[in-house]
């Protein structure tokens, strides 16, 4: 049995590139994971998101308990069989969805209680029930169960939530046990504040996890806040583990986070705007439901290689879009996580040769040139 580690491979300033081997694949650093939440990377089929680069997927222990059931998913063979993707997933371990989801919340010491936004059943998730969902689900790499605090908040507000979450992240360490080829990540809390990020990371640090998550960020602090916290962030967590910022983000959100440090990321933003009509290219965001898209013979993107810009034209694009054909989900959504994959590729090729400021000036430069 091959055990779970990460080998860095080159820097470039605070950008790193480098591997994560586990038991079940290689995962590519810099690497974005496609959001599965409900056992499904929505309108795509697994080896779809395969064909676009995807090393790693995301699922969820909040929608998975809720419906079908963890020990539903793992008397039918656990979730990389449930869903037909055999190679590495992470899983998010359920508080932040309960936050931001659920009815009726209770947080104690213990952890919280709520009622579920499909129909109202109460659940309990505590650390302890947490670890036991995502062993359940058969996940490679685990998240600690946290606490994640909404902002803005008064210090002593974020200060009281990071410190509960270092409890729960002990916890978490001691119910996840020894599992290995597993991996089990912590998550650092603190808000936008240094000196808790710091007491947070030491925390973890002094715990010992496989990885380190930068928690309690995109959650509506904005960019240049996200930026600045990432400034100092990264840096605290173990050199030698990979850094996995949660929740990012927009493809400018995604370069200015890997030029911090960040190893992995995490977004609903490419397949939900698939679904939406939200077409993101080199040279920007494409709203494909524009009329102006109506006659134009072109593809979304000319340096793109995937189905919908190899065989389809905006024109086409933009009249299955309007007429609600499922088709355009599905190839509004390849194309958004193929440009996802091919961003981190260029990354990790830039980082690799030390040219990642040339890539920079590149990504931006692109997006100035407009016409879209
Ligand atoms: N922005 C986010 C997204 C997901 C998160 N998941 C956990 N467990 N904790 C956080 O702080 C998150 C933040
Ligand atoms: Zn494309």
């Amino acid at each position: 049995m091959s055990t779970f580690s990460y080998t860095l491979s080159a820097r470039d300033g605070a950008a790193r590139t480098g591997v994560i081997s586990t038991p079940r694949g290689e995962i590519r650093t810099p690497a974005f994971m496609p959001v599965g939440t409900a056992a499904t990377v929505k309108a795509m089929m697994p080896a779809s998101v395969r064909e676009t680069g995807a090393d790693i997927l995301l699922g969820n222990t909040y929608h998975l308990m809720l419906r079908p059931g963890a020990e539903r998913i793992a008397r039918l063979g656990g979730l990389h069989k449930f869903m037909d993707w055999e190679r590495p997933i992470l899983t998010d371990s359920g508080g932040f969805q309960v936050m931001s989801l659920a009815g009726l919340r209770k947080l104690t010491e213990e952890g919280v209680t709520f009622k579920s936004h499909i129909d109202g059943s109460k659940h309990e998730l505590t650390p302890e029930r947490s670890m036991e969902i995502q062993a359940l689900l058969g996940s490679d790499i685990v998240m600690c169960f946290d606490e994640c605090p909404a902002l803005p908040a008064e210090r002593s507000a974020i200060e009281a939530s990071m410190k509960l979450s270092m409890r729960w992240a002990q916890r978490s360490r001691d119910a996840f046990g020894d599992r290995p080829g597993h991996a089990l990540f912590g998550i650092q809390q603190g808000g936008l504040d240094e000196e808790l990020r710091g007491q947070s990371a030491e925390a973890l640090r002094s715990i010992g996890f496989d990885g380190y998550a930068v928690g309690g960020l995109a959650v509506g602090e904005g960019q240049e806040a996200m930026f600045g916290a990432l400034d100092f962030a990264p840096g605290q967590l173990p050199e030698d583990k990979p850094r996995y910022l949660m929740g990012v983000g927009k493809p400018d959100d995604i370069v200015g986070a890997v030029k911090r440090g960040i190893d992995m990321m995490d977004c609903v933003l490419p397949s939900r705007s698939g679904r939406t009509g939200q077409v993101f290219t080199r040279r920007g965001v494409v709203n494909i439901k524009n009329a102006r898209h109506m006659d134009d013979p072109r593809p979304l993107d000319e340096a793109c290689s995937c189905p919908a810009c190899r065989n389809y034209s905006r024109a086409y694009l933009h009249h299955v879009f309007r007429s609600q054909e499922i088709i355009s989900s599905m190839l509004l959504t390849w194309h958004n996580l193929h440009y996802y994959q091919d961003l981190m590729a260029e990354m990790r090729a830039a980082i690799a040769i030390g040219d990642f400021a040339g890539f920079e000036a590149r990504f931006h430069a692109e997006r100035e040139k407009g016409d879209l």
